[in-house]
């Protein structure tokens, strides 16, 4: 059954510029789903959609069993919380604890559940030491940990990462990693948009494709990263190691060095 599920959606911006068009999608509770595709896609309105940070113009958007037309952006981060790509789009305290703090605490949340929700988040996310600090004393890239930590706390079912590779290092992407398996384990849907297909195929099985306002594949990631006319059409590549096995003819579809080591061997 699905949790999130978009029917025929549209969306206009105030400009009149349409970012979807006709758009439909069902996701379910504990999926983990990666949305990909060129800038300009509509990935982001896709997903701002399923918080109601922004409303469709057609079409209804229901989550769990809410038409988000009929509550407020409020009280739908309850069920969904969105992580901006920007982390300076979204944090407003002055110090990293009350910034994390802040979504718990408006959720009506005890004192003590809140710091409990604050610590678990805080651990999660990498951002313990950094608790008394200014965020804007840390880097970029601790910066959207802070974020990440700030709607973990809320314990929604739904979390959404717009973009969270982006400016991360090694170790970065190692606690994106670790922190997507927890939530998963805990049963939460986890909604990625990427631009990095290693990550996708790290962290993610369904995979949705979207391009010209609309979504062009929805399916396993295997099928999406060797189907050459859907990675053509969405202007994607193959994650690499896929790349060089389509290159040297490699008769599996191969989408991890593990598979790609198993075949030459
Ligand atoms: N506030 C806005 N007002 C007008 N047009 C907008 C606004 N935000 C986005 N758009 C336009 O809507 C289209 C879809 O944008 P969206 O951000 O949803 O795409 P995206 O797939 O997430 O792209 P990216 O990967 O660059 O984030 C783009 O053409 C974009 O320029």
């Amino acid at each position: 059954m699905s949790f999130i599920s978009l029917k025929n959606i549209t969306f206009a911006y105030p400009n009149g510029h349409t970012a979807v068009e006709n758009v439909s999608m069902e996701i379910g509770k504990g999926e983990t789903v990666a949305i990909v595709g060129q800038n300009g896609a509509g990935k982001t309105t896709a997903v701002k959609l399923m918080n109601g940070l922004l409303k469709p113009t057609k079409g209804d958007v229901i989550i769990d069993d809410w038409n988000t037309k009929e509550h407020t952006t409020a009280q739908i981060s309850r069920k969904v919380g969105y992580v901006f790509q920007n982390p300076d789009d979204q944090i407003f305290h002055s110090d990293v604890y009350s910034e994390v703090e802040f979504g718990p605490k408006k959720l009506g949340l005890s004192v003590e559940q809140t710091k409990e929700n604050v610590m678990k988040a805080a651990k999660l996310a990498g951002i313990e030491p950094y608790l008394q600090e200014n965020p804007y004393n840390l880097p970029y890239s601790m910066r959207k940990f802070v974020t990440m930590a700030a709607v973990v706390a809320m314990d929604c079912d739904v979390i959404i990462l717009d973009e969270p590779t982006a400016g991360q290092d090694m170790q970065g992407m190692q606690r994106i990693s670790s922190l997507i398996a927890a939530l998963k384990s805990e049963g939460k849907t986890v909604i990625t948009i990427t631009h990095d297909m290693e990550f996708v195929v790290q962290n993610f099985e369904r995979v949705i494709v979207m391009a010209h306002k609309n979504v062009v594949a929805d399916t396993n990631k295997r099928d999406i990263f060797w189907n050459h006319a859907i990675l053509e059409e969405s202007m994607l590549k193959q994650p690499h190691i896929s790349r060089l096995s389509h290159t040297l003819g490699l008769p599996k579809q191969i989408l991890t060095i593990e598979e790609f080591v198993e075949t030459m061997l």
